[in-house]
């Protein structure tokens, strides 16, 4: 059920086409039914034929934005997407430990589909050793699994075996996105004493420009309206099959995935 008073919050980059970043997070927000919050880590100067420039904001100012923020609206979830420097991931992690957040969700966003690399390769260490931990559910997909574990990623089993190495960093839950494997669309949710696998067809659509921005903040939607973690999955899964079921044609590269407000009534 739709609620635009509950606060929900991303803290990511933005991202000057639209189609993921920020941009992506409050549309998938505003469409699931939330009122969306927004610290920026980052400006890209993105379209849909790739990333061409990038520039971090000073961690004094997204600390400050983070901290005005939740001493007003504290969100009822919040996720996390593009945190490129290790100095920037400290000071996230080092101030929302202050407010102790409900409702972590990371996506470790490290490589955009175009091939830029948005997180420094000597970041990694800290996204692992000081967010990771923080989350109450974190969403790679299998490349950035394979970052985090060292285990190659080539089907259901190995993605299995990566989502319980993930589990042991801290996180409450993994799901584990198989977007980038042949077949059907396989994603598989991992806990303590959970393991769910949520399965699509695969759609051959050239328009999937924000795909995991945007299943990552419909999880953060549905769990700050009050759904479990298995229903918020479910949800959202059903939310981005929709979104890339409709993707359309804008710009000349990669298009966006669609967010639109009758999507929920849609079967897939
Ligand atoms: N071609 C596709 N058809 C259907 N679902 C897809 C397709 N590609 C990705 N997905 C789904 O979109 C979500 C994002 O997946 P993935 O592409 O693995 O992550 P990312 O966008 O972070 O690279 C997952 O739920 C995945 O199963
Ligand atoms: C600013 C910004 N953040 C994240 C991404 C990566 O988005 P993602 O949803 O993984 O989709 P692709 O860009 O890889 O299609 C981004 N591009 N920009």
């Amino acid at each position: 059920m739709k609620n635009y008073k509950i606060p929900t919050l991303t803290i990511a980059g933005s991202d000057s086409s639209g189609g993921a970043g920020v941009q992506a997070d409050l549309k998938t927000f505003s469409a699931i039914g939330t009122y969306g919050m927004s610290v920026i880590t980052a400006i890209t100067a993105q379209n849909t034929k790739g990333v061409f420039m990038v520039e971090d904001l000073s961690k004094e100012i997204i600390k400050k934005q983070i901290e005005v923020v939740f001493d007003d609206i504290r969100p009822k979830s919040l996720k996390i997407g593009m945190v490129s420097s290790e100095e920037i991931i400290k000071e996230i992690a080092k101030t929302l430990d202050k407010y102790k957040p409900e409702n972590l969700v990371i996506d470790p966003v490290m490589i955009s589909k175009s091939g830029y690399s948005l997180l420094k390769p000597e970041a990694k260490q800290s996204m692992i050793e000081y967010l990771i931990p923080m989350a109450y559910i974190i969403t790679p997909n299998t490349p950035e699994a394979e970052e985090i574990t060292g285990i190659k990623i080539d089907n259901v089993e190995d993605m299995k075996l990566a989502g319980q190495k993930i589990l042991e960093l801290g996180p409450k839950f993994v799901l584990m996105k198989g977007g980038h494997l042949d077949g059907d669309a396989v994603d598989i949710l991992i806990g303590k004493d959970i393991f769910k696998v949520y399965k699509s067809e695969r759609l051959y659509r050239k328009n999937t420009h924000g795909t995991g921005c945007t299943l990552s903040s419909a999880i953060a939607a549905h769990l700050a309206l009050g759904y479990d973690i298995c229903e918020s999955v479910k949800r959202s899964k059903e939310y981005i099959t929709n979104a890339i079921r409709y993707s359309f044609d804008i710009g000349s590269g990669v298009g966006p995935v669609h967010h639109f407000y009758e999507i929920e009534n849609k079967k897939i």
